[in-house]
Order: C-alpha cells, then sequence, then structure tokens
C-alpha cells in the first residue's frame, strides 16, 4: 500500500426537495444553503443562526441518476485502489435519506444499481483489460450491529463462524476471524455483497420500512501480480464500503423496545464517529479511535492512508430540516480532516 493522504472528499447528496425556499441544493458551485423558516429559528435561542452555507467538493440534487453519482464520486476511488491505494467510501446521513440505495441500490433495476455493484464491475472490467497482471479478489462482509461484530457471509460454504475481534496491523485495523470469499468474477462478486445484503439486520418504523439497525462493511481485497516481471512483486490493496446505520429521533421514528435499544447504540455510535472526525480534524495528536468498535475500525478512512470519499445523504424534506442541517454540519467537519 503507497501512502496517499489527501483531504478526505465529501460528497452531498439530497433525495429529494420539498422546499426549495428554505434548502437550496446548487450543484454548479458545490453549496447548499438552508435557511429556517421563522417558526424554527423563533424556537432556536437568540445565539444561534437561522440560515448557513457550507461548500462541499460535489452536491448532487434529487434527479442525479446512481450513473452520475458513481461516475463522479465513487469511480475515481476504485481508480486509485487500482494503482495500489487503499479506498474507502462512506455513506451517512439520516434514516430514511437513501444510504442504502447509494451504497446497493435496486437489486432488481439495472440502472438503480448502487455504488458497490458499479465498483465490482469497474474491478473486473480493469481485470480483463490488464492481462500481464494475475488479479486476486476477495470479498467480506461485516455488519456492527449493537457494538457486536457480526460476519454476514456465515451461510456461505466453508469454515464454521468464529467470534471476531479487531486487531491493529501497521496502519490500519483488520478483523480477525472474518471470512473472506475468493471471488473470480464480477457475478461472484455481487453475489457475495447480495448475500450479505440479505442477512443485513433490518426493520420497519415510521420513516422508512427497511431501516438498517447495524453499521454495514463490505470489502474487496485484492492482489495484483504481474505474470511478466519475474521479480514477482505483489501489490495489496484493499476497497471498503461502509453503510452507516441512520442517525434518528426517536420521537420520530417511533421505536419503542429492541428498535429503541438499537437506535441508542446508532445515535451513540454516530456521536463516536463525529467526535473522532472532529479530534482527526483539529490535532495531529491523539485520536480516540478505539472509543467505539466502528471508530476503530475506520481509523484508516478517517486519519490513516486510505483515499476516502464520504457521501452524505440529505432527505431534502421540510419535515426534516433539523436532521438535515445536522448532517451538513457532520459534513463539512470531515470535510477539514
Ligand atoms: N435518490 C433516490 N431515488 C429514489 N429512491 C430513493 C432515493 N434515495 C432513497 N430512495 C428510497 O427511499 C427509501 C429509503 O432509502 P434507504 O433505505 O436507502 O435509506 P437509508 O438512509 O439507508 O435508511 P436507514 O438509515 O433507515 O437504513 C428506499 O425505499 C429507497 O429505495
Amino acid at each position: 500500500m503507497q501512502a496517499v493522504r489527501e483531504r478526505l472528499t465529501v460528497a452531498v447528496r439530497a433525495r429529494s426537495v420539498s422546499n426549495p425556499d428554505h434548502i437550496q441544493i446548487r450543484p454548479a458551485s458545490s453549496t447548499v444553503r438552508v435557511v429556517l423558516p421563522p417558526e424554527l429559528a423563533s424556537a432556536r435561542s437568540d445565539n444561534q443562526r437561522s440560515s448557513w452555507e457550507w461548500t462541499y467538493d460535489h452536491v448532487f440534487g434529487g434527479e442525479s441518476s446512481q450513473e452520475k453519482i458513481f461516475d463522479e464520486t465513487v469511480a475515481p476511488v476504485v481508480d486509485a485502489v487500482l494503482r495500489g491505494y487503499n479506498g474507502t467510501v462512506l455513506c451517512f446521513g439520516q434514516t430514511g435519506s437513501g444510504k442504502t440505495y447509494t451504497h446497493t441500490g435496486s437489486m432488481s433495476q439495472f440502472a438503480q444499481r448502487g455504488v458497490a455493484p458499479r465498483a465490482i464491475a469497474r474491478v473486473f472490467s480493469h481485470a480483463a483489460s490488464q492481462p500481464q497482471y494475475e488479479t486476486l479478489v476477495t470479498a467480506s462482509y461485516l455488519e456492527i450491529y449493537n457494538d457486536t461484530l457480526v460476519d454476514l457471509l456465515t451461510e456461505l460454504p466453508g469454515p464454521g463462524p468464529e467470534s471476531l475481534s479487531l486487531v491493529d496491523c501497521e496502519s490500519s485495523t483488520t478483523v480477525r476471524g472474518l471470512r473472506a470469499v475468493a471471488v473470480a468474477d464480477e457475478a461472484a462478486a455481487l453475489e457475495v455483497l447480495f448475500t450479505g445484503e440479505r442477512r443485513r439486520s433490518v426493520s420497519c418504523h415510521q420513516l422508512n420500512d427497511r431501516s438498517s439497525r447495524g453499521h454495514a462493511v463490505f470489502t474487496l481485497s485484492m492482489e495484483f501480480r504481474s505474470r511478466v516481471e519475474s521479480s514477482g512483486r505483489v501489490t495489496r490493496a484493499k476497497l471498503v464500503f461502509v453503510d452507516l446505520a441512520g442517525s434518528e429521533r426517536l420521537k420520530k421514528t417511533q421505536t419503542s423496545g429492541c428498535l429503541r435499544g438499537e437506535s441508542v447504540y446508532i445515535n451513540q455510535s454516530l456521536t463516536h464517529l463525529d467526535q473522532v472526525v472532529v479530534a482527526a480534524a483539529v490535532s495531529r495528536g491523539h485520536v480516540p479511535y478505539r472509543r467505539s468498535k466502528l471508530t476503530h475500525l475506520l481509523r484508516d478512512a478517517i486519519g490513516g492512508n486510505s483515499k476516502t470519499l464520504l457521501i452524505a445523504n440529505m432527505s431534502g424534506q421540510a419535515a426534516h430540516l433539523e436532521e438535515t442541517i445536522a448532517t451538513l454540519e457532520f459534513a463539512a467537519r470531515a470535510r477539514a480532516v
């Protein structure tokens, strides 16, 4: 792996905008402007603001296709991985804002497929165009559910499930015991992705009838070996997709019982993620990555040598303005890392 640290790239994607007076998506200038309506502004204390404007690396409105999102944001990360760098794509945002749609998309409509299946296609088409290299790819799929590591691929043939643990390597963190399945072609890699997708913890609540209850981490690990050079040099690289569980207000999701416990964990782990992002942005010293399994696992993506893209998904609905502001503020903090 080579060092590639650049500023973390941040893209904002709005699902749809219900009230352009209050939410203005401006792809041409890569900005988003939010103006609170008077009734919300007056409910905030005097020293709080009522309008904001943020600049990101990319901004997409509700009309942007899955293809456009992939081509403009994720394809450069995949291409860096194919040159031997590590890459991470993180989908973040409020529950129901479109994170899983961005990550996986529709399993039945080809044009609606998300960034992970498109990345798989790009990896294997690149491998086919480079016969001078042997490309070996393995896939793994992990879920962090209530701070427990769960292997989503244990139903595939292979050794039985082991208990999983995080292990620090030189600059990144790996998961000991996680199954890595060799995938020879695009179809095999998609099969692994969709097997894991089907096994994710999902529940129905007021804002999403298939809400992810854990953070999902899909990883393609690659080895490139020259068939023509005798040195036998091997380049290794990793492409990681993280579909985070959505932040949620308990009042809005109207969850109770188990679901409520999951929500509390989800919100807490996202708060830890925010704290780690702030620490990584302001300090070159200690960053509390070990605060949760999620931040520990994302050490390389946040403060290491991974080429990292954050896609901040926002609903764009006036009813969720406060959550949208929280998402956009997090995305702005991440851009400072
Ligand atoms: N840009 C979009 N275009 C069309 N449909 C979308 C778009 N974004 C999201 N959807 C649809 O909205 C619903 C909720 O989206 P999704 O499940 O991706 O949200 P999420 O952010 O992953 O939510 P959660 O955090 O609760 O898991 C899904 O039915 C999805 O297909």
